[in-house]
């Protein structure tokens, strides 16, 4: 890890990391492993520095003293450093998305806020059941497809309606190959033109044809009353340009990319350590006792009382947490002793964030029972816990996703005994965008508990 940097003296900029090519700086070095490189980066260069890489100048910053900043100050935008990602991945124009971003990020806060999840809750749970039943009494599979296959259907039916969920097992098997293809592509989509990413493009456009005959379908069903609406309904209200379809493609990718790989870690986490999935099978049969396998009705004070697993799946999250999230610098920004320059993008990896020893004793080690600190009850994360961003554009979907995947854990689990076949897999570091995908393959062997 020698790599060309200069020290600006007399702007006082961070270092910068630029290797020896003018414009591609270490685009190549970067791009083949980002977090491996931020890390050895941080320990080299400080907690402040500079990648340059394919024209784009990358300020990382590391220390938890600054991370107010990057959330709150008037010189970093959100929107200016999203929006070139955005008409990468769903060709949506400049100016419609900054016509309409704040206004989307509001509906679906307001929707997915906490006081509003009871309107989603008992169907989320039937949806679930449901397609638990679709599962063989015993066999074995890859744990993480296991979770794609119970998890996209139930949850697409959930947010946007009945019929608006891929249905038939062809169209399921169909929506989960270009949705996987979409999301692994999903960071070079943001950066390289689609002529290089021929597999990619196609996968964007059949979802993109889907997101139009699911819109057609939604038109036809309109429902008359506000809470009858589905957040498809509450986009195609709220956006009133040609990009419809395209809005409710990236609504469908940020529900489903972070969530689903949250739940195959928390599951994963929780099987491969004996004494854990002992103490979290007794916490569910105690919740659960007496409730009918076939069709279990969670109710929201039972996930109240399932402390441990939110425990398991908030660590699960704390480990596997987004690779980075970015803010454009659009005013010298003053970070330590340094001034970032306007045009700089700054970016702040909660994957590394929550490694750091002195907010989380032991980091690389799987311990829920550093939640109990926390204030789970009123949902107060611990300190320095940052993997839903934060400040104005904070994740929308939050208090959702840590119910979706608390009840979809302890659904399965009560349903099926799993095994593990495979040591649970490494997180792969070849990418910053959304929570990490595993490795490999983690192949499980179930059986349905009577
Ligand atoms: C464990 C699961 C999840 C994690 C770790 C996560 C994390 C994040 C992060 C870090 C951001 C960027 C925030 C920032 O830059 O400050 C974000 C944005 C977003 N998330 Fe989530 N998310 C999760 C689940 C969900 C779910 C289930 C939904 C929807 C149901 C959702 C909807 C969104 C949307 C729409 C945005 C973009 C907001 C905007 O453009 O203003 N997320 N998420």
């Amino acid at each position: 890890f020698c790599l060309f940097y200069t020290k600006n003296k007399q702007h006082n900029y961070p270092p910068c990391i630029r290797g020896w090519l003018p414009w591609f700086g270490v685009a190549f070095q970067f791009g083949r492993a980002p977090l491996d490189f931020v890390e050895k980066a941080r320990a080299k260069y400080g907690p402040v520095f500079t990648v340059l890489a394919a024209g784009k100048r990358l300020t990382f910053i590391t220390l938890h003293e600054d991370f107010n900043t990057f959330f709150t100050s008037k010189d970093v935008d959100f929107q200016q450093a999203v929006q070139d990602p955005v008409r990468h991945t769903a060709s949506i124009e400049k100016d419609s998305f900054n016509k309409n971003h704040h206004m989307c990020h509001a509906f679906i806060k307001e929707r997915l806020t906490r006081s509003n999840l009871s309107v989603f809750f008992a169907d989320l749970c039937d949806e679930f059941n449901n397609q638990l039943k679709l599962m063989k009494q015993e066999g074995s599979d890859d744990l993480a497809d296991i979770v794609r296959c119970l998890m996209y259907p139930a949850v697409m039916s959930n947010l946007l309606g009945k019929e608006c969920c891929p249905n038939c097992q062809t169209e399921k098997e169909e929506f989960k190959k270009h949705f996987l293809v979409y999301d692994e592509g999903f960071e070079y989509g943001t950066q390289l033109p689609e002529f290089f990413l021929r597999e990619w493009a196609n996968s964007k456009t059949w979802l993109l044809t889907f997101m139009e005959n699911i819109i057609f379908q939604a038109q036809k069903n309109k429902p008359s009353k506000a809470d009858a609406k589905t957040l498809l309904h509450h986009l195609m209200l709220n956006i009133t340009d040609k990009f419809v379809s395209n809005y409710g493609l990236l609504m469908v990718w940020a529900s489903l990319a972070n969530a689903i790989p949250i739940t195959f870690w928390t599951l994963g986490f929780i099987l491969s350590e004996p004494s854990v999935y002992k103490t979290a099978m007794q916490e569910i049969t105690s919740v659960f006792a007496c409730k009918d396998t076939t069709n279990i009705t969670v109710t929201e004070s039972d996930l109240g009382s399932l402390t441990y697993i939110k425990c398991c799946m908030l660590e699960s999250i704390r480990l596997r947490s987004p690779g980075a999230i970015t803010r454009k610098v659009v005013q010298p920004l003053r970070i330590q002793n340094y001034i970032i320059p306007p045009g700089d993008l700054l970016m702040l990896s909660p994957f590394w964030a929550h490694r750091n020893p002195k907010l989380f004793p032991d980091p690389e080690k799987f311990i829920p029972e550093r939640w109990k600190h926390s204030d789970l009850e009123k949902n107060v994360f611990l300190e320095g816990f940052v993997a839903f961003g934060g400040g104005r554009y904070q994740c929308p979907g939050r208090w959702y996703a840590l119910m979706e995947i608390q009840m979809f854990v302890s659904l399965t689990l009560y349903k099926y005994e799993f095994t593990l076949l495979d040591a649970l897999p490494k997180p792969s570091l070849h990418h910053l965008v959304g929570t990490q995908q595993p490795e490999g393959p983690c192949r499980v062997h179930y059986k349905q508990i009577k």
